[in-house]
């Protein structure tokens, strides 16, 4: 994989901001689908419920210091930050989010489903429209132990997921996971930081396949790798299934 952990730690220092471009060229994408949101607006609307991909005294030095390089990044709109919130329904753009009259009150997020700070998953989500790849700054907290005193598989499943959902969203609009596949190379240790480093390979008709790296901070441990395959939902998907769209 091109991604490599030296160019993802060169890619983060101050100073080499042009560096992502010549390091990790896009993916060539064969026959590409609308975007679901047509730009990546949809990713930061204003005027929306409490946006908790920002920071929060939980986070760690590691975490603060890699928001700000990406925020630094951010700047000239090569990377944007993606809003976060606990409910699905509230990730839609409005014109999509007003189809939605009969949302259920009581549902929540999966990965904002603890209201405390800091012990379950704390991440924030930067998209490269360019690139079609989002990276993932995530601290998993305590309640997402697994074997003692690291995080659990699921929980590094549901992140993956999320984020390469993420960008499956980005380049083909609703989507839903097919297949993901993970191994898991070394343990997280509960409230680290690593990187969600995901990107789409290429896209097939109605699927897209992607894959995605987790490392640590400075990009010398590789801690889990995994493909995906998302399918586009067309026209005739089910109530259900649209539903189901993050
Ligand atoms: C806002 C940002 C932050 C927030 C971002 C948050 C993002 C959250 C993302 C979370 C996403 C989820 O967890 S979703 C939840 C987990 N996933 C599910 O529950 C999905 C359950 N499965 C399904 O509903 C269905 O099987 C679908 C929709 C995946 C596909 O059904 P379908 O639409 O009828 O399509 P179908 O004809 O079967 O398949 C279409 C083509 O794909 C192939 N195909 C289908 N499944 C597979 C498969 N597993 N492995 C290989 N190939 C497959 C078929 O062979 C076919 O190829 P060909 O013949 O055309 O060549």
């Amino acid at each position: 994989m091109l991604r490599g952990c030296v160019s993802l730690a060169r890619g983060l220092r101050p100073g080499l901001r042009a560096a992502p471009h010549g390091a990790w060229p896009g993916p060539r994408l064969a026959a590409a689908p609308q975007p679901f949101w047509g730009h990546t607006a949809g990713f930061s609307q204003l005027g929306r419920p409490k946006d908790f991909a920002l920071p929060n005294p939980s986070w760690s030095q590691d975490m603060m210091s890699l928001y700000n390089k990406f925020a630094e990044m951010a700047k000239d709109g090569t990377w944007k930050r993606i809003p976060s919130y606990d409910r699905s329904v509230d990730h839609l753009p409005e014109r999509v989010r007003q189809a939605f009259k009969e949302v259920r009150q009581d549902t929540r997020f999966f990965l904002r489903n603890t209201d405390a700070e800091g012990i379950g998953f704390e991440y924030v989500m930067f998209l490269n429209p360019t690139e079609k790849r989002i990276v993932c700054l995530f601290q998993p907290g305590p309640y997402l132990e697994g074997v003692s005193g690291f995080a659990h598989g699921g929980s590094i499943a549901a992140i993956i997921d999320s984020t390469v959902g993420g960008c499956a969203i980005f380049a083909a609009g609703k989507v839903m996971t097919a297949n993901l596949s993970i191994n898991y190379r070394n343990p997280i240790p509960l409230g680290s930081v690593v990187l969600v480093d995901s990107k789409v390979d290429r896209i097939e008709g109605r699927k897209v396949f992607l894959s995605c790296e987790v490392r640590n901070v400075d990009g010398q441990t590789l801690h889990a790798e995994a493909t995906a395959l998302f399918i586009q939902l067309d026209t005739k998907t089910s109530q259900q299934q649209e539903a189901c769209s993050p």
